[in-house]
């Protein structure tokens, strides 16, 4: 499914990774490792395709993501750290916005799909107002609100107390078991017990 091949990444003059290799299967979830600065959130870039690697490739269905971006992006979800939110709307706009571009039915009850995310009576309250952990759960409704193939996420528990979290990987265990895959970063150990994860540690290289 994705193919990371023979990656390097120079930043500053700092070589952050060189050479690296792996692959994604469908069913298959990857967590990103490694201390403050290693890279990682420079190598989920790449593999979004959002910047160019120094060296190597990033393969989808066996062919450059450089080269068939469009068909890439349409499989793909990326949530970064900064969340994607439109702070000055409310969580119901912010999805509403969200249903309409990726071609859903708009007319859909949408409070059960917030309920989810235990947002029930912070519907209609600007974003900007909302604490940073009810900011993540809003930017993480999109997991429900989409078919793309593979997620790639950067630090998604960061701010989630302890239910968001088991509530997130019980989202996870069904998007892998619908062929889905996921690549993420996160600090903290996953505490559901993933039979198809791997890991990739990146080391901080001076
Ligand atoms: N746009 C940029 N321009 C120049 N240097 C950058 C840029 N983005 C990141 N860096 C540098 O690249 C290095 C790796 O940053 P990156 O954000 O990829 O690390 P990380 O492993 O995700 O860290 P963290 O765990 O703190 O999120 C850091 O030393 C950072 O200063």
């Amino acid at each position: 499914m994705l193919q990371i091949k023979s990656v390097t990444c120079i930043k500053q003059e700092r070589c952050l990774f060189a050479a690296l290799n792996f692959s994604l299967k469908s069913g298959q979830i990857m967590q990103l490792a490694g201390p403050n600065g290693a890279g990682k959130t420079s190598l989920l870039r790449i593999i979004a395709g959002f910047a160019m690697p120094d060296e190597g490739d990033i393969f989808w269905q066996q062919r450059s993501i450089f080269k068939c971006y469009d068909e890439f992006a349409a499989e793909l979800l990326f949530i970064g750290h900064k969340t994607g939110v439109n702070n000055q709307l409310t969580a119901l706009e912010n999805v509403a916005f969200w249903l309409q571009i990726n071609g859903y039915d708009d007319r859909q009850d949408l409070y059960p799909l917030l309920a989810k995310m235990g947002l029930v009576g912070l519907e209609d309250i600007p974003v900007r107002m909302l604490s940073a952990g009810q900011q993540r759960r809003v930017a993480l409704v999109r997991l429900w609100l989409n078919n793309a193939k593979l997620w790639v996420l950067d630090e998604p528990f960061t701010a989630l107390d302890k239910s968001g979290v088991q509530f997130l990987q019980q989202r996870f265990v069904e998007h892998l078991a619908n062929d889905g895959a996921i690549l993420l970063t996160t600090h903290q150990d996953l505490t559901t017990q993933f039979s198809n994860l791997q890991t990739v540690t990146l080391e901080y290289r001076h």
